[in-house]
């Protein structure tokens, strides 16, 4: 076998290098003294064969090498402990379909905070509050970069992305100009009738399915995504343009999550093997075309002497074509739309969320008949009664199903960073370039922090001063430092609104009834962890 090869490699070799030898006899004086010394080339050619067959022979010598010196060489830089990585893959064949799972299962093997080669790419990856605390608090200031996904970098889309940017300039401006208008404690005081409005349309729609299934996380997104459109645009989109958008932003997650070789074998990105750039580049676009209308529209309306609005698409119009602090990036088109879409793409965490805690809700009638008789108790029973966002600080059990929620179901499975320079962790070295995961969901269930950590047991928190806001390291749904989240101050607000909405008005069944198969739990994974079969229930209006 090795022989013919040999063979092959030689005969190969001899048609390529005869082709040369033709062209140099034209072109060059050495081919012409090669050509001149053909006993002289037969020995080389010999040699060279030789050569090539000692190092086919002795590639699996140095990979197996490699391999089993690893982890020395990674103890002697100081490295934290993982799995031991392949050559060439790293650890790529021990993450799978789930991996907030499979890294949580490695690090009760290698500890809190595991170093992995994702491919060719370094990682590290938390999951304890400790090691999270270290990544995400006290070295956030070298950490809180990003590498991006390959995906998203089409259209460019990656220079105006409030998810991608550096921690600087831009990212920075982004952040203020969203809370300034939309996610901050004022705006979301100005909106409050706004989302009041919405979750009564929601418990409005579900009355008039009449007692059919619904989509729960269908339902929730139109609620979301019409506060957005109001906060951002004063006006909601067509039902027809939501209901697409819903498909397109479960797309948009799903692509985030698929396996990509061009984000593990960054030098192979421009390939784009499997295609993900090109499908996230549809996905875009149609986002893109969506708010360009928007902004048009709102262009033409300011060129006609409209009165202003106020909404963030005002406030980023009046800095359209400001060139911005010391890197000199442009707020234009470009960067307002980018903007703009992620804000929307974001919505999709909270219905996430409150699918799962009705699936969770529904397999617990114990929790789910506690929640409801608080929700009646503190609401009262008259008919046209309305949950208002002010009634959820008096609705402890509801607000305790919300946290054991963002718990056992955290819908952004892990917060990431980049390493801008060598850090140290917990005594281990860090090198720059290293990615960083920290794993929110393996937090949420690490045995050593949660009792019964795989359990739904809203009444752990009834009696435990736990928060979501980024101090408590043991429940950071929505992350911690630089990059919190956000959107945390909206969803706190709507997530509990909208599942006290539902479970005030309507009892919910399964299709089915006493035949009802059981929820299918399994996740789907991507930018955000939804359900891979959604929820389908029914609702009954009770008040
Ligand atoms: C239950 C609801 C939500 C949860 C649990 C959640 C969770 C998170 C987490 C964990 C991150 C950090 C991700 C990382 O480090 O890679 C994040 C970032 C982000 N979220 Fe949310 N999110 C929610 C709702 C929202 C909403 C409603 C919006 C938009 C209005 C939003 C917009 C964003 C954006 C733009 C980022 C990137 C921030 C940056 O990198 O600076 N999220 N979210």
């Amino acid at each position: 076998m090795l022989a013919t090869s040999g063979r092959g490699a030689d005969a190969r070799f001899s048609e390529i290098v005869s082709g040369s030898l033709g062209h140099y006899k034209w072109t060059g004086e050495v081919a012409l003294s090669v050509a001149a010394k053909p006993e002289n080339w037969s020995a080389r050619k010999q040699e060279m064969a030789d050569l090539s067959l000692v190092c086919a022979a002795s590639l699996p010598l140095t990979l197996l090498a490699a391999y089993a010196l690893q982890p020395l060489a990674d103890a002697r830089r100081r490295l934290p402990p993982g799995p031991r990585p392949l050559p060439l893959l790293g650890n790529l064949l021990d993450i799978g379909e789930h991996p907030h799972r499979s890294f949580a299962s490695l690090a009760d093997i290698h500890g809190p905070l595991m170093f992995v080669r994702l491919g060719t790419v370094p990682a590290v990856v938390a999951t304890s509050p400790e090691a999270a605390r270290e990544v995400l608090q006290k070295k956030n200031a070298s950490m809180a970069a990003r590498r991006g996904l390959d995906a998203w970098r089409v259209m460019d889309h990656d220079a105006n992305s409030m998810v991608a940017l550096p921690p600087r300039g831009k990212w920075r401006a982004f952040r203020q100009h969203s809370r300034a208008a939309l996610l901050g404690p004022r705006p979301l005081d100005e909106h409050r009738a706004v989302r009041e409005e919405e979750a009564r349309e929601l418990v409005r729609r579900l009355s008039a399915a009449g007692g059919a299934p619904v989509d729960v996380a269908r339902e929730a997104f139109v609620a979301m995504v019409n506060v957005l459109c109001r906060g951002m645009f004063s006006e909601k989109l067509d039902p027809a343009v939501v209901s697409e958008l819903t498909d397109v932003a479960e797309e948009a997650a799903v692509l985030s999550g698929l396996p990509n070789v061009s984000d593990f074998f960054p030098a192979l990105a421009a390939l784009d093997l499997q295609g993900i750039r090109r499908k996230a580049g549809k996905v875009l676009a149609w986002l893109y075309t969506l708010i360009d209308e928007q902004i048009e529209r709102r262009k033409l309306s300011r060129a006609d002497g409209d009165a202003r609005r106020n909404d963030l698409l005002d406030v980023l119009l009046d800095m359209d074509g400001d060139v911005r602090d010391e890197d000199g990036w442009v707020m234009n088109q470009e960067s307002i739309r980018g903007l703009l879409m992620e804000l929307l793409l974001g919505a999709t965490s909270v219905p996430t969320t409150i699918e799962w805690a009705m699936s969770e809700l529904l397999q617990n009638p114990p929790a789910i008949h506690k929640l409801q008789a608080e929700l009646r108790n503190v609401l009262g029973t008259r008919p046209c009664a309305w949950m208002e966002e002010s009634d959820t600080g008096s609705l402890p059990y509801l607000q305790a199903v919300v946290k054991e929620t963002l718990r056992l179901h955290p819908p952004v499975p892990f917060a990431t960073g980049l390493a801008e320079e060598a850090v140290e962790i917990e005594g281990y070295n860090v090198p720059k370039g290293t990615t960083a995961l920290v794993n929110i969901w393996g937090i949420c269930r690490n045995a050593k922090v949660w009792d019964e950590p795989n359990r739904f047991l809203p009444e752990r928190f009834l009696h435990r001063e736990i928060e979501f806001f980024g101090a408590d390291f043991e429940l950071i749904a929505f992350s911690a430092g630089k990059r919190i989240c956000p959107g945390l101050q909206l969803s706190s607000k709507m997530v509990p609104l909208i599942l006290g909405s539902m479970l005030y008005h309507f009892d919910w069944t399964l299709p089915g009834e006493e035949d009802a198969a059981p929820v299918d739990m399994t996740e789907q994974f991507g930018l955000v962890l939804s359900m891979a079969v959604p929820l389908r229930v029914v609702p009954k209006k009770i008040l």
